[in-house]
Formats: C-alpha cells, structure tokens, sequence
C-alpha cells in the first residue's frame, strides 16, 4: 500500500473531527474521499500533507510520514484556494513549480502544456485576479500537478467548473493516474466519484460509515432497484413482500427491493397488469447510499 492511515483520531480540543480512520490506497489508485459538510475531509487532507498531526494513529506514504515542506514529490489542491492575487499566472505557476525543485525551463515547458490543456494558454501574462473564480481554480488546479506529483491530493477539484472544464479536469485526472500517481480527492458529487474511483470512503461526523471498493460498497448495500416502463399505474405493486419503496415516473416506476430474487416477482405481477416496455434491476447509485448513510438533511 503506497498510502496507509491507521487508526487516525484528530481532536481539537473537545471535540473530535477525524475518528479511527483506516484507510489504503494503492499506488497508481484513484481514491474517493466523500462526506457532508464537516466530516472530517479537509482534515483528513491536512493530517496527510503533514500539515497537522493526528491527535492518534499513524499515516505513512511509502512506509514514511510526510512533511509538505520537505517532500516534492506531493501535489495539493487546497480547499481554500490560495494563488498570489497580482502575480501573472505564467510566472506563479513556474514560480510553484521550482519551490517543489523544478528547473526553471521544464516548469516554463509544463506550464505551457498544462494551460494549453485546460485551455488558458492566452491568460498567461495576465494577473490571476484579472482571470474568473472557474479559470483561478484551472490555474490552480495546474500548480498542483504541474511538477509531476507521485502523490495528488485534491480537495473538492470540481467545485466551480462548468461542465465543459468538468471533462477537462476529469481527463486529465484520469492520465495523471495512468502515468502511475496516487490521487485521493474529494468531492460532493457522487457521479464523478462513481466514475473515477475504484475506491471510497463515505464519512459522516468524523467516522468512516462506508468505505471499499465501488463494486463491494454497491453490494455491501444490499438494496437494488428495479426499472419499470409500462402504461399501466404500478402503485399496487408497492405491496410486494421485499419492496422498500416505489417512485413512480413519467413512464412506470421504479422500485427499491431488498434482493435480486423480489426483481422477478415484481416482473410478474407487472405482466399481469399490462404489456411491459421495459424492465431491469439496477445496482444502488452511490448518491442513493450517500443519502442513506449520511441522511437527507445533510446532503
Ligand atoms: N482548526 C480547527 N479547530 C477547530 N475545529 C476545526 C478545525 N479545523 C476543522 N475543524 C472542525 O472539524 C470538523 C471537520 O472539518 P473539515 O474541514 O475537515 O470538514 P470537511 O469534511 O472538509 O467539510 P467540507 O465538505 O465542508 O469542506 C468541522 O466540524 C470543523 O469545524
């Protein structure tokens, strides 16, 4: 495992933000850190970075604690996005890159090929406040990875991107993690975990309530739903020993069910009402477990 936390407890004062987190990822992983506001994420990052120490446990990166200062071989995005307001975006981001030991003209080359690649080649010479709050995170986000990071933290990456830089960042994520980096982020939105990670956690008040791989947290569920199109009104079927709950839609219904075998008889009393369009059982979707985990009223 490249990245080990063990048993990690973060306190501040009375009152505790991190709670005996365990958690591995794999070298070359992409990693999903998810949780409501507050639960520990950020704090997390930091005990990572070696920017706060865990009150208890142990975190290690290739079998040692990291410092931020001392180790270049890390990339952050930070939560709360810090670049110098007045400086040109050009010259900051070589400027970050040779605080984390890059020469000079291979920071200049990087950063060239980065903005080309987020599309913000022509804001170059222009001060970062000049550039929109979408494109500083851009500017950001490059600063992060620009000096080729073995380890990429990112906290809440997406968060205002519209959809066109969504893909961008997504893409460029996704090669990073071919060309074999770490990545551990974190984000509110469910489909871009459940498309990018292999692995997650799902943490509420500081504790760890689900976490695995995408696959085992999906079954571990239990609930699966299925997928109903027909004219007829399927209210009747709520009634089905193993359904939990029904949503009608425009065109059927779809219900949950508490296992696979309550699927066909739902296809049969279905038959039995009407011609049936469409029918299939479907896997939980991780916002459907995020909301049952965490709660409604903190999504
Ligand atoms: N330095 C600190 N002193 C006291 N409490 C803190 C400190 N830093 C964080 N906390 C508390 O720890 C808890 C976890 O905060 P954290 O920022 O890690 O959450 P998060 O999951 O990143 O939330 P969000 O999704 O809102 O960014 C919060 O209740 C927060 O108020």
């Amino acid at each position: 495992m490249a990245l080990k936390l063990e048993h990690v407890t973060k306190k501040f004062g009375s009152f505790t933000a991190v709670e005996d987190l365990t958690l591995s990822v794999n070298e070359g992983q992409m990693y999903g850190f998810l949780g409501a506001n507050g639960a520990g994420k950020t704090t997390t990052f930091r005990m990572i970075l070696g920017l706060l120490d865990p009150t208890e446990g142990d975190i290690t990166w290739k079998g040692n604690r990291l410092t931020y200062h001392t180790s270049h071989s890390v990339g952050y995005l930070p939560e709360e996005r810090g670049l110098y307001p007045k400086m040109k975006v050009e010259e900051q981001l070589i400027y970050l890159a040779k605080l984390r030991n890059m020469q000079k003209n291979d920071a200049k080359i990087a950063a060239a090929r980065w903005m080309e690649r987020f599309d913000v080649s022509h804001y170059a010479s222009k001060k970062v406040e000049e550039l929109s709050k979408g494109n500083q995170q851009k500017i950001q986000v490059i600063s992060s990875l620009l000096h080729n990071p073995s380890l990429l933290i990112l906290d809440e990456p997406f968060s205002g991107l519209d959809p066109v830089n969504v893909e961008l960042l997504k893409e460029a994520i996704i090669d990073v993690a071919k060309e074999g980096a770490t990545i551990v982020f974190s984000s509110h939105r469910m489909d871009h975990v459940e498309e990018l990670c292999e692995n997650l956690s799902i943490m509420h008040h500081g504790k760890t309530v689900v976490s695995g791989s995408l696959k085992e947290v999906k079954r571990g569920f239990g609930k699966q739903n299925v997928q109903l199109k027909m004219e007829q009104d399927l209210s009747s079927l709520l009634h089905t020993p193993g359904v939990l709950q029904f949503k009608p839609t425009k065109e059927g219904g779809i219900f949950q069910i508490s296992d696979e075998k309550v699927g066909d008889d739902l296809l049969k009393k279905a038959i039995e009402l009407g011609p049936v369009r469409h029918f299939s059982i479907e896997e939980p979707s991780l916002q459907e477990i995020f909301i049952e985990k965490v709660g409604k009223q903190h999504v």
